[in-house]
């Protein structure tokens, strides 16, 4: 669906964009992530064709966005950080100006614009003007010009900006249902939005693709945590099954109030080609033939603001973020 190839961009003489490439099928939902100034929104403006790259092709279902950059946005939605809503203008005539920029007309014009005002909650303030709007809901009226015309590539730049809890939930609700037919990129600095919503994460660092990995791979760990009664001088009853590299003893956690077992918590360090539920089910079985308690087995989830602050401060690569965590 959406291919990027070398990708560079100077502004004078810096280099904002250094050689990107990717490419993202339909259906994904891809995080966009660095910190401030790293290219990112360089890189959505160049998707999106409002910014001509120095080097390097975009190509959108097989078309070349310098060749077709009209056709290619009308199928393109883009939500910039800083919102170029019009203050002047009511919520109804940004949306029929938005819908005739999208190439949309007649009665299909009149039911997209029906189908994102009720997608985005927005019918209550049609009349308002937009310099009225609190924060949130100009928010909403950018992401409802965005999906217009159900785009097949949808460019949004932190989208959750001044939602509130509940709507930062319909947000992401809306989102899932527009990727189900379109590739969706998504910059955030927020990582539960990440987590929640994104398959895969593209780490911009200096300009640079540093990391482009599933986000399963990611936050996988090679370790399994246990909560058993097995003391430590038994641990050699874990540590000789096949595909255990190593049983460590980490503080214990408390006992449950009424429960005078002693609790021992252990990291079990597994092989990275191993089953990871395969193995569980060995460990379980092992624990309960000696007679042991089990409280707790949990393959380790790595958390993903750790993981990139280690991929963002140091020069690593995905492999090296992997072992480091
Ligand atoms: N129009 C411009 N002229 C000169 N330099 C620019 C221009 N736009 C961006 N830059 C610089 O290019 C670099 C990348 O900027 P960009 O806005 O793409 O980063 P970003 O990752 O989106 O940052 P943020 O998270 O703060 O939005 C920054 O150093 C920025 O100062």
């Amino acid at each position: 669906m959406l291919e990027v190839s070398q990708l560079s961009r100077r502004y004078g003489e810096y280099l904002a964009v250094d050689s990107v490439s990717f490419s993202i099928s339909k259906g994904e939902i891809v995080g966009l992530l660095g910190h401030n100034g790293a290219g990112k929104t360089t890189i959505m403006k160049m998707l999106s064709g409002f910014l001509e790259p120095d080097h390097g092709k975009v190509m959108v279902d097989g078309l070349d966005l310098a060749q077709h950059t009209k056709k290619i946005q009308h199928s393109l939605g883009y939500l910039p950080e800083n919102l170029p809503v019009y203050p002047e203008m009511t919520v109804a005539d940004y949306l029929d100006y938005a819908a005739d920029l999208k190439g949309l007309a007649g009665n299909h014009k009149r039911e997209e614009i029906k189908r994102v005002i009720g997608a985005t909650d927005i019918g209550a303030k049609l009349n308002a003007t937009i310099a009225t709007l609190s924060r949130g809901f100009k928010q909403r009226v950018g992401v409802a010009q965005a999906i217009l015309g159900r785009p097949k590539v949808l460019i949004l730049d932190e989208p959750s900006n001044g939602l509130d809890p509940e709507q930062t939930l319909q947000m992401r609700a809306l989102i899932r249902e527009i990727a189900r037919d379109a590739t969706v990129i998504l910059s955030t600095h927020i990582m539960q939005e990440v987590e929640a919503l994104c398959s895969r994460v593209l780490l911009v660092r200096s300009g640079q693709l540093a990391v482009d990995a599933k986000l399963s791979e990611l936050c996988q760990s090679n370790r399994i945590l246990l909560d058993t009664s097995l003391p430590s001088a038994d641990k050699e009853l874990l540590a000789q099954l096949t595909d255990v590299l190593s049983v460590e003893l980490l503080p214990s956690s408390t006992p449950s109030a009424g429960d005078p077992s002693p609790c021992f918590r252990y990291a079990i360090a597994i092989a990275p080609e191993a089953n990871q539920r395969a193995l569980c089910a060995r460990i379980a079985k092992k624990l309960v033939n000696a007679n042991h308690q089990l409280w707790q087995l949990t393959p380790e989830q790595r958390d993903l603001e750790t993981l990139f602050k280690a991929a963002n401060t140091r020069q690593q690569s995905v492999q090296e973020v992997n072992r480091a965590a």
